[in-house]
């Protein structure tokens, strides 16, 4: 009972729980919304849509890759120097193409990680997957497969062989999506945006591409860089006797599917892909896990897995095979550094 002479108005005891439960929740907002946040870090995802969605960025950055080369507006300028010496190049292809690639995979994952061999201060753009998976992706893939997020590292390449995009040698030219779980390669998107073929491979799931019947390892055609090669040519020789085929190309995606038998445009035909010098996770990792879900290898040229997390550089070289007994091959290289 209220004390005598006091009268509570309604609207006094309204305003009264009001200031109290906004007292309340500014002492609370804080703890709310750290919960929230572990929420989300908790969250899982489904890698069969995570393949689904990173197949979209490939071909919507390729669309972008595509574009500014038919409208010859590149803007070319270098980034600096590799630790070779070498131009890096950046061109609005490579800009565009990040811009509709990591605002697609981040809008629809904001908690992943997500590595991309470009960067932007520009807004973001608003987009966000449209759910759509394509048939044979459901064919091959029979159910989802769920996986807690912080386990997951995204890496793109917005404009694999930027160098050949500048010479306007269309055909090396792909976008790639890489999905590594616990630092293993699992999902891989090569995409090739002058043709529209896109190659896909999910470990232990499917692919879209297959390799070829067989591979000459005894005397191997080796596919290596046109613009980083290095000393390339002297090892490959050095391992395999001095009449080796080398194939000089560019991009380490078409490097990839050089080794497999992509339903695609004629493409070069490899049995190896070595390469020597220093070299990015954005631009191995796609082909790494496309090379493993059809029973293939990459590894350093000393044989080691590659780890996709952490830092972005992988030191050790490249050796990439596919139907033949890897670590034999692996033997017969010579050491780099004496190389
Ligand atoms: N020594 C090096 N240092 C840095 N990046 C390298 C490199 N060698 C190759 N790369 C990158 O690996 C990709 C394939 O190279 P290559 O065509 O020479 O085989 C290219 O990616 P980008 O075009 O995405 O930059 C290239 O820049
Ligand atoms: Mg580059
Ligand atoms: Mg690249
Ligand atoms: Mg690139």
């Amino acid at each position: 009972m209220a004390p005598m002479g006091i009268r509570l108005s309604p609207l006094g005891i309204a305003v009264f729980c009001l200031l109290g439960v906004g007292v309340i929740y500014h002492l609370y907002a804080g703890v709310l919304s750290s919960r929230f946040a572990s929420f989300r870090q908790k969250s899982t995802v489904d890698l069969r849509d995570l393949l689904a969605l990173s197949i979209e960025a490939a071909e919507l950055g390729g669309r972008e890759v595509k574009r500014i080369r038919e409208d010859n507006t590149l803007e070319e300028k270098s980034k600096g120097k590799t630790k070779e010496g070498a131009n890096d190049m950046l061109t609005m292809g490579d800009l565009n193409s990040h811009r509709k690639m990591f605002y697609l995979i981040k809008n629809t994952y904001p908690h992943i990680q997500v590595n991309s061999e470009e960067h932007d201060n520009a807004e973001g753009e608003a987009t966000i997957w449209t759910r759509n998976i394509p048939k044979d992706i459901l064919e091959k893939v029979s159910e989802g497969k769920e996986v807690s997020a912080e386990r997951i590292t995204v890496w793109i390449d917005p404009l694999d062989a930027t160098q050949e995009y500048t010479e306007n040698l269309r055909k090396y030219v792909t976008t790639m999506v890489c999905v590594a779980v616990d630092g293993d390669p699992v999902i891989g998107v090569i995409h090739k945006p002058f043709t529209g073929y896109t190659a896909w491979g999910f470990v232990g799931e499917g692919a879209s591409v297959a390799p070829r019947a067989s591979y000459n390892t005894n005397s191997p055609k080796v596919i290596v860089s046109r613009s980083h090669s290095g000393t390339v040519k002297k090892f490959a020789q050095t391992a395999f006797g001095n009449n080796t085929e080398i194939i000089p190309a560019g991009g380490a995606g078409y490097k990839v599917l050089a080794l497999l038998d992509p339903k695609d445009e004629e493409h070069e035909k490899a049995d190896i892909y070595i390469h020597v010098t220093f070299i990015k996770k954005w631009d191995i990792c796609a082909g790494d896990a496309i090379l493993k879900s059809v029973g293939g290898q990459m590894t350093t040229l000393k044989g080691d897995q590659i780890n996709y997390s952490g830092s972005e550089g992988n030191t050790g070289g490249l050796l990439a095979s596919i139907k033949t007994d890897h670590k034999s091959l692996v033997k017969r290289l010579p050491n780099l550094e004496e190389n």
